[in-house]
C-alpha cells in the first residue's frame, strides 16, 4: 500500500497514522466477505474536513482503502461518515462510487437535508444514518431532531447506525428503543472490558439486544477496547484477549444480528496503530465455527447492505 499523507491540513497533535505495511492475515475470510465499517478521510486537498471537526486526520484515501480491501482478502466495504467530515457526505459519495458497486455507505444527516439530497445519497449507495453520541467527536443535537432523521430514512428502507459508550446506555435507552428502524450498534455500544463480562453493564447491553430484535452489534475495534493488549503488532496472534469474551459472547447469542468491520484508518488512537492484517486474524477467536464466520462476514451485511442480490 501507498503511504499516509497529509494536504493543506495540519494534523491533530499525537495523530498516529494508519498502518502502512499492513501482513497478510492468516485466517482466509470465507468469499465474499465485507468490511462493514471503515472509513475515508479527505483527501483534505479534495475533500476538505469539516469546520466542526473535534480532531483533523491523516488523509486515507479511496483508492488506499479498496488497495487494503484487496489485500485483506475483502470483497466490499460499508463506508461509514467520519465524524472529521461532519455532515458533508461527498468523500464518502465519491469512495461509493468510484468502488464498482463494492461499496455501500452510512452517511450523516442534517435535519435540514432535503428530500432530493437523500434520494441521490440512496442512488450513490447509502443505507443508513449514523447518530453519534460520543462527546469527543460530536457536539449535542435534540433528540427530537434526529427522531425526525430517522423517520424520513425509514420510508428508503434505510436503518440507523448509533456510536455511544457503554456508561451513556441507560440515559439512551428510550431513544434508542423508539427507532423505528434497524439499529445498529458501533463496536459493541464500547464496554469496559476491565469490567465482568456477567456485570451490570454489559448485562444491559445485552438485554438491549435480546428484547430488540432490531438492534444488531459491530463486532468491531478490539483496538480500542482492549486494556490489556497486547497490540496486534510484529505478528502477535494473542492480541486484545480481554476483549474476545465480550465479543465472542455477542456473535454466539445473535449470530444473525453482528456485522465486523477493520475501524481503518483507525481514528483517534492513541498508543498504537494496529495491523489490519492481524486484526482478521482476531476473527476466528470471536466467531469461532465456519458457520459464524459466514453469517458475520458475508450473510448478515449482505442482507442488510445488498439486500436485493440475497
Ligand atoms: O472512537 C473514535 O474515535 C471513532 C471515531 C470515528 C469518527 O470520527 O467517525 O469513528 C469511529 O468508528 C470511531
Amino acid at each position: 500500500m501507498s503511504k499516509p499523507t497529509t494536504g493543506p491540513f495540519e494534523k491533530t497533535a499525537g495523530w498516529l497514522d494508519w498502518y502502512a505495511g499492513p501482513s497478510k492475515p492468516k485466517f482466509q475470510v470465507p468469499p465474499g466477505s465485507v468490511d462493514a465499517h471503515c472509513h475515508v478521510f479527505g483527501p483534505g486537498a479534495e475533500f476538505p474536513y469539516a469546520p466542526e471537526r473535534k480532531y483533523t486526520p491523516c488523509d486515507a484515501s479511496k483508492a488506499q482503502l479498496f488497495a487494503l480491501r484487496d489485500h485483506l482478502g475483502f470483497a466490499r466495504n460499508v463506508v461509514v461518515q467520519a465524524t472529521c467530515h461532519g455532515a458533508d457526505n461527498r468523500a464518502l459519495v465519491d469512495a461509493l462510487q468510484s468502488s464498482d458497486g463494492k461499496a455501500r455507505g452510512v452517511a450523516t444527516v442534517k435535519r435540514s437535508v432535503t428530500d432530493d439530497e437523500l434520494n441521490a445519497l440512496h442512488a450513490a449507495g447509502v443505507r443508513g444514518v449514523r447518530f453519534n453520541f460520543v462527546k469527543r467527536l460530536v457536539d449535542f443535537t435534540p433528540k427530537d431532531e434526529l427522531m425526525e432523521i430517522a423517520g424520513r430514512i425509514a420510508k428508503l428502507g434505510w436503518h440507523v447506525v448509533i456510536y455511544f459508550e457503554a456508561v451513556d446506555l441507560p440515559e439512551l435507552w428510550d431513544f434508542f428503543t423508539a427507532l423505528p428502524t434497524t439499529v445498529v450498534v458501533d463496536h459493541m455500544g464500547r464496554p469496559d472490558v476491565s469490567k465482568p463480562i456477567d456485570g451490570p453493564e454489559f448485562e444491559l447491553f445485552l438485554k438491549f439486544m435480546r428484547e430488540h430484535p432490531n438492534v444488531w452489534s459491530k463486532v468491531s475495534c478490539p483496538e480500542r477496547l482492549s486494556v490489556s493488549g497486547p497490540p496486534a503488532l510484529d505478528g502477535e496472534q494473542s492480541a486484545y484477549r480481554d476483549v474476545v469474551p465480550f465479543a465472542r459472547k455477542v456473535v454466539e447469542t445473535f449470530p444473525d444480528r453482528v456485522l465486523w468491520g477493520t475501524d481503518w484508518p483507525h481514528p483517534n488512537l492513541k498508543g498504537h496503530m494496529p495491523d489490519d492484517g492481524l486484526l482478521v486474524d482476531f476473527i476466528p477467536h470471536i466467531a469461532p465455527t465456519a458457520e459464524l464466520q459466514k453469517k458475520l462476514l458475508v450473510d448478515n451485511p449482505m442482507r442488510l447492505y445488498w439486500p436485493e442480490e440475497k
